[in-house]
């Protein structure tokens, strides 16, 4: 309907207050992570248990493209670091900016980076279904990893050569056995903090981790996350999918915690 959310000037972040009155609460996403954060020395290390794990398929859903899992069972899962339960991986996916623009959603320091992928798990021990958790305080746990511009990763193409089959919203297909591992940097070293969904619904009920150490893609790479768009087939606008990324939001009093 024509109030769909978006990332234009009509329907993007600045007016989501005014369909998602929680974009002007007290835990939004993401935020600006300044240069120094006191480091919690209980915080242990965070694991991503993906051996098993199982990819369905790639989509567009009109924001993002997003590879969804099998969620069905434990047997992709995240804990350790801020978390008191396992959460199961459902899916992820990327935010970017335009020809030459950064678009990550988190900054540091003020400086944001070319993109970020996002790793969105659930907490399956509590909740007895992803809606469901996605409306708790503690029900999803993200992981954020930086993506800057260099040399060609060695895995992304996977994603990048799928991407072509899904260039349309609403389009999906197959895209299995594919393990986000290898889309991971050498150190797990993050920042952690309180936080929410950085699209509507807004919901504020992610636990948000974010790796110090971003991986390197290549602006090759970069530029074919550019050949989606935000539109179906149906339509006769035709918008490349790019900027899809929400401003760092008000930190309004949380505190940020730093692993090792
Ligand atoms: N950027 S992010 O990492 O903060 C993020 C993570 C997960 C989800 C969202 C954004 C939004 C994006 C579209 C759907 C919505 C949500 C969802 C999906 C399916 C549902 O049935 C319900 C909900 Cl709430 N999933
Ligand atoms: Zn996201």
């Amino acid at each position: 309907n024509g109030n769909h959310w978006g990332y234009s000037k009509e329907n993007g972040p600045d007016v989501w207050h005014k369909n998602y009155p929680v974009a002007l609460g007290s835990r939004q996403s993401p935020i600006d992570i300044p240069r120094q954060v006191s480091h919690d020395p209980s915080l242990g290390p965070i694991v991503l248990d993906y051996d098993h794990c199982t990819s369905i398929n790639i989509s567009n859903n009109g924001h993002s493209v997003v590879v969804n899992f099998d969620d069905t069972d434990d047997r992709s899962v995240i804990h350790g670091g801020p978390l008191e339960n396992p959460y199961r991986l459902k899916q992820f996916h990327f935010h970017w900016g335009g020809k030459g623009c950064d678009g990550s959603e988190h900054t540091v320091a003020g400086n944001s980076y070319a993109s970020e992928l996002h790793l969105v798990h659930w907490n399956a021990v509590k909740y007895q279904s992803f809606d469901q958790a996605a409306t708790a305080p503690d029900g999803l746990a993200v992981v954020g990893i930086f993506l800057e511009t260099g040399d060609d990763h060695r895995w992304l193409h996977t994603i990048t050569d799928a991407m072509y089959m899904v260039k349309y919203k609403g389009s999906v297909t197959d895209f299995k056995g594919f393990n986000p591992k290898c889309l991971l940097p050498s150190n797990l070293h993050f920042w952690t903090y309180l936080g929410s969904l950085t699209t509507p619904p807004l919901h504020e009920s992610v636990t948000w981790i974010l790796l110090k150490e971003p991986i390197v893609v290549s602006e090759k790479q970069l530029g074919k996350f550019r050949l989606v768009l935000f539109t179906g087939e149906e339509e006769d606008q035709r918008l490349r999918m790019e900027n899809n990324f929400r401003t760092p939001q008000p930190l309004k009093g949380r505190r940020i915690r730093s692993s090792n």
